[in-house]
């Protein structure tokens, strides 16, 4: 039975889906050793913001296929070692993106009248109706940095507030803005003009320090942030001269460069800074949600199917990937065939779609194919996660190309793989019952279905060669299921592809080279 590790606080709905295939193991707060020296007996992880997957703990997690982010950032994972590793990391983009906005409301409306220490004085015995005096949202100017998920939602609530929309994001049309209702303005106009500034963006290099001492000088004195995305964007020592030196209004935070947040100047600020503990998804609606959303993934990956939001496997959507199934077969098994063809080391491979292949999104079969091709190299520890950069560590070029016409089959791929010992090509269609039949081989035409033990030789086409081939296997007691032979003018060079009920014994080859007008022969296992 598979074992899931699930290392931060999870809704049980998500442990009662992962129990129905595998032993949940629930163990959280635990220390970054412990997790290493525990993880190589887990094959999946499910996490939220508080454990940090990293490199350390992928190399050690042997077994591992899956990580699954109970959440959206998937910041605190080595996402590019786990790509390697060939472990799909999924996460859930929607799951909490209204707890997320709402949070970022809450903290907006929260600062704008003092409403924690408005309540820590009731509680206190005072009436401080002065001290507490506010300002109102209304016709204020809002600037969204980052309209995506989260980034809309805020948009819309603002906007029935009666807040006036500023938005900056390098991704997002014109048109797609002004739908929600923003104004498209680049950062610095937005630093300008806003008074609410609200990240939703995610902590990337180039987003890391976005809002430094340069930044908030820019601002109006009357300006207040929030940041309810990552810590890191806004530079929190900087953060904190601005608001005392008066050069903004305040800011609202529930995400900090280091979590927990401990000691830092943001503590010692009064009522114009207010700090919640990463809350943003902390709603019992949205951990019901990204929990199940999340253990889902994870039962159906180690049950062998997609992933529905894997982010480190691109365009490998499980619609795309329902639609390119036997075609995804015919490209894997083709690496495969031409890996072995070639023998060597392959340095170029290049992708042949032809008809209805042509015309579906490619980057699929191109994977498929090349995981096909790194199958002797790597046996299982190629997948659809690793095998692109599996293949490029390892100098190979991949060429694709495409010709959307039909000609004699609906849709055929054409392997060509360039490598240390010669060039090799295979060609490939599937019937109409989805059947594979490899239909050329080094541009000699067959039509073959492929088997588990395969004979491949080239041979001068002459009277007598076909029966030497079998007499020989014959005596070596190797049953043939099926033979054809290729060639393209009559008494030239031809292609004998044999399928064989048994793998061939050692020696039969370098036995079968000695016949004579045989030019080369290989064997491929499938
Ligand atoms: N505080 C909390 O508990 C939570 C925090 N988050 C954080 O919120 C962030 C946003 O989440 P979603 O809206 O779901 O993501 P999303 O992917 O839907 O939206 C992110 C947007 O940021 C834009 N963007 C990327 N780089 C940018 C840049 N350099 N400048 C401006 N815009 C840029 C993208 O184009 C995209 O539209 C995530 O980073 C996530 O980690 C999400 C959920 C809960
Ligand atoms: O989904 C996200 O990106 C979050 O930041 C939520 O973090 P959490 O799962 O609450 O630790």
């Amino acid at each position: 039975m598979s074992k899931v590790l699930v290392s931060d606080p999870i809704d049980q709905a998500g442990i009662d889906i992962l129990s129905q295939v595998a032993q949940v193991d629930v163990k959280t707060g635990l220390p970054a050793e412990e997790l290493v020296r525990i993880i190589p007996e887990y094959d999946a992880l499910m996490i939220r913001s508080e454990t940090r997957v990293t490199q350390e703990v992928i190399a050690a997690a042997k077994q591992l296929k899956i990580i699954g982010r109970a959440g959206v950032g998937v910041d605190n994972v080595d996402v590019p070692a786990a790509t390697r590793q060939g472990i799909v990391v999924v996460n859930s983009p929607e799951g909490n993106t209204i707890a997320a906005a709402e949070h970022a409301i809450a903290l907006m409306l929260a600062l704008s009248r003092s409403i924690p220490d408005a309540n820590t004085s009731v509680k206190s015995g005072k009436w401080e109706r002065k001290k507490f005096v506010g300002t109102e949202v209304y016709k204020k100017t809002l600037g969204i940095v980052g309209l995506g998920k989260i980034g809309s939602h805020v948009a819309a609530v603002a906007k029935a507030m009666g807040m006036k929309l500023l938005a900056f994001d390098p991704f997002i049309s014109t048109e797609r803005a002004e739908h929600i209702g923003c104004r498209l303005v680049d950062l610095d106009m937005l630093f300008r003009e806003a008074d609410y500034i609200t990240l939703h963006i995610p902590k990337t290099p180039e987003t890391t320090n976005l809002i430094n001492a340069e930044a908030l000088a820019k601002m109006k004195p009357t300006t207040r942030i929030i940041n309810c995305a990552r810590g890191g964007i806004i530079d929190e020592a900087a953060l904190a001269e601005a608001v005392k030196e008066g050069k903004i209004a305040g800011a609202a935070l529930d995400v900090f460069a280091k979590e927990p947040l401990g000691e830092s100047p943001l503590c010692q600020m009064g009522k114009d800074v207010i700090l919640t503990p990463h809350l943003g998804a902390s709603t019992a609606e949205a951990q019901v949600n990204v929990a199940i959303d999340v253990a889902e993934q994870i039962r159906d990956v180690l049950l062998g199917l997609p992933a529905r939001s894997a982010v480190n496997i691109p365009g490998l959507y499980p619609d795309v990937l329902e639609k390119l199934k036997p075609y995804l077969r015919l490209a894997e098994t083709l690496g495969n065939l031409v890996s072995q063809l070639a023998g060597g080391r392959v340095e170029s491979l290049n992708v042949h779609l032809q008809g209805e292949l042509a015309t579906n999104d490619s980057k699929p079969i191109v994977i498929a194919a090349l995981k096909g091709l790194l199958y002797q190299a790597l046996r299982e520890r190629v997948n659809y996660v690793n095998a692109s950069i599996e293949a490029k560590e390892r100098g190979i070029r991949v060429i694709e190309t495409r010709d959307n016409a039909v000609r004699d089959y609906a849709g055929s791929l054409h392997l060509e793989a360039k490598g240390s010992l010669g060039e090799h090509s295979v060609t490939g269609a599937l019937l109409g019952d989805g059947e594979i039949h490899i239909t050329d081989i080094n541009d000699f035409p067959i039509n073959v279905p492929p088997t588990h033990h395969m004979l491949f030789t080239l041979h001068r086409d002459m009277p007598g060669i076909i029966g030497k081939i079998g007499s020989l296997l014959g005596s070596f007691n190797v049953n043939i299921a099926s033979m054809q032979v290729g060639r393209k003018i009559v008494r030239g060079d031809a292609v004998m592809v044999l399928s064989l009920d048994d793998p061939l014994p050692e020696g039969v080859l370098t036995e079968i080279l000695k016949v004579p007008g045989i030019r080369d022969a290989y064997t491929v296992t499938l």
